[in-house]
């Protein structure tokens, strides 16, 4: 009886693979919309490689994201950021988790746009507050009032996250589940535009 289950679930991964190609994957959207957790199983059902930009920098740089901010401030921390983009994007397929700044940067944005295909998790303040307040290790978040800054910064940025190319709700449901929308929202892009 189980072997339905198990054609179904390979289908969703061949179908979305072939949809993807030689394409990268690319996750933007705030801190704790679950870019980093969920790109990682996107990676492995899809059986290619998985990036974080956040690692990334602090391979390269030797130092965490607290400490660069702290030494070097913002700025020089999006200039890193947008250098290690455009490296990580000139060959894939690959997944890419981005740091929640990367796609709000126009440079950056930029590179993801011609590098792949961006999918933007989206959440709600709550479910993101619940995640990230359980860490004080993000930078722009060490305010007085943490989920105030954290609404501001929804705000701000939500119009210019809508400009990915797919967008799927992160909600309070399993990482693989999260996974499989995104699976089925790369097959389902290919759909609507078949020449990509
Ligand atoms: N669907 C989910 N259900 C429950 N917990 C989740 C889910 N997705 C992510 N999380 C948890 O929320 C926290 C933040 O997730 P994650 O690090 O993947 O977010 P992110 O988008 O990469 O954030 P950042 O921009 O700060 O890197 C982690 O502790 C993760 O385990
Ligand atoms: O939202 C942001 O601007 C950030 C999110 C994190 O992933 C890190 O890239 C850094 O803390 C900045
Ligand atoms: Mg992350």
């Amino acid at each position: 009886m189980s072997e339905p289950l198990l054609t179904v679930a390979d289908s969703l991964k061949d179908r979305a693979r072939a949809a993807l190609g030689s394409r990268n994957l690319i996750l933007v959207g705030l801190m704790g919309a679950g870019k980093s957790s969920v790109g990682r199983i996107v990676a492995s059902q899809l059986g290619i490689p998985f990036i974080d930009t956040d690692h990334e920098i602090e391979r390269v740089s030797r130092m965490t994201i607290a400490e660069l901010f702290a030494a070097y401030g913002e700025d020089e921390f999006r200039a890193l950021e947008t250098r290690v983009m455009k490296r990580l994007l000139k060959s894939g397929p690959r997944v890419v988790s981005t740091g929640g700044g990367a796609f709000v940067n126009e440079r950056t944005r930029r590179h993801i746009k011609r590098g792949g295909l961006s999918v933007w998790l989206k959440a709600d303040l709550d479910v993101l507050w619940e995640r990230v307040n359980k860490r004080d290790t993000r930078p722009l978040l060490k305010t007085e009032n943490p989920k105030q800054t954290l609404e501001n910064l929804m705000n701000a940025r939500y119009p210019i996250y809508a400009q990915a190319d797919l967008t799927v709700l992160s909600r309070d449901v399993r990482k693989e589940i999260m996974a499989d929308e995104v699976l089925t929202a790369v097959i389902e892009s290919r759909k609507e535009s078949p020449a990509s």
